[in-house]
């Protein structure tokens, strides 16, 4: 493991990877340095957010997780500026096991979501949880993967950011899944004094969020819109808002494309499953 390149403050485009599989649903290693290479030479992005929600990383066995991190680490050597690994779960012991093994391969952060099932109840139980786990790799940053949708933990992140330094050391940043921007500008406000990273992870909403404050993003988009995303940076670092305005609306209008697919999708399948229904009730109607 690199200390100098584990101490530098992650920021600008983090893509959070797509973990790639077979049509057999095995993990495909053998597209991962292909990958890297896309993402560096054909997106301008040079760091990565593994086994997130994007790669799936809940869904993935240990094992997998294991082999998925390591295969990142190993192609993204000297070519990626960063690899930060997800190693949130529901066992302390399992995402402790994964803390560790990050550390070994020589991942340059981890990060961690709120355990979701049996549910932490308040802030402490939840610091507690995140420092457990970070000392598992006490030579790792540490960042807090913030995503209340999808954990449904509403412990607001300004709150849980309050003195978290005193309890775990090793914490170096926020990665902010949520669009709620009262809560994340006063984390960058109440911080001002901290070396954080404050990761944006809403890519349709990133230009209000460098507004307040953000110091980079980590998103599923910048696998494949990365450099109009890199525009839009450089467009907000000039001062050039109107420019950026409109990198955004670009990058708004495919996520909009997209949102609406899902959607449209999503209402065909139910009605294509109540004519199933349908169909199979009358089968057995027809049988009795
Ligand atoms: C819920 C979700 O998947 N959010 C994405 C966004 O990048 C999201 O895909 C994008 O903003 C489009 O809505 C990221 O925040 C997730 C992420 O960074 C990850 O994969 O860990």
């Amino acid at each position: 493991m690199t200390m100098a390149s584990s101490k530098k403050k992650l920021e600008g485009l983090v893509a959070a990877t797509i973990t790639p599989m077979t049509e057999n649903g095995e993990i495909n290693f053998s597209v991962i340095g292909q990958y890297v290479d896309y993402l560096v030479e054909e997106q301008g992005v040079k760091s990565i957010f593994v086994n997130g929600t994007t790669g799936e990383g809940l869904s993935l066995s240990i094992s997998e997780r294991r082999q998925v991190a390591e295969e990142w680490v190993t192609k993204g050597r000297n070519k990626l500026d960063q690899v930060v690994i997800h190693v949130g779960a529901l066992s302390l012991k399992e995402s402790q096991e994964l803390a560790k093994h990050a550390a070994e391969i020589g991942a340059d952060g981890i990060a961690v979501i709120a355990p979701f099932f049996l549910k932490p109840w308040n802030k402490d139980v939840l610091i507690n949880f995140l420092k457990e786990v970070a000392a598992a790799a006490p030579a790792l940053p540490f960042y807090y993967y913030h995503i209340p949708a999808l954990t449904g933990i509403k412990i607001r992140a300004e709150e849980l950011l309050d003195g978290i330094q005193d309890k775990i050391p090793t914490f170096q940043g926020l990665k902010f899944s949520d669009t709620d921007l009262l809560d994340f500008g006063q984390c960058v406000d109440q911080n001002q004094q901290r070396q954080f990273a404050f990761l944006f992870g809403v890519d349709e909403q990133l230009l209000s969020a460098l507004v307040m404050g953000a110091t980079g993003a980590v998103g599923s988009t910048y696998n494949y819109l990365g450099k109009k995303a890199n525009q839009m940076l450089e467009a907000f670092e000039q001062k050039d808002f109107s420019s950026a305005l409109n990198y955004q609306f670009c990058i708004q209008r495919f996520i909009n494309f997209v949102v609406k697919l899902v959607y449209y999708s999503k209402r065909m399948q139910s009605r294509t499953s109540q004519r199933e229904r349908h169909i199979r009730q009358g089968l057995r109607g027809s049988q009795t």
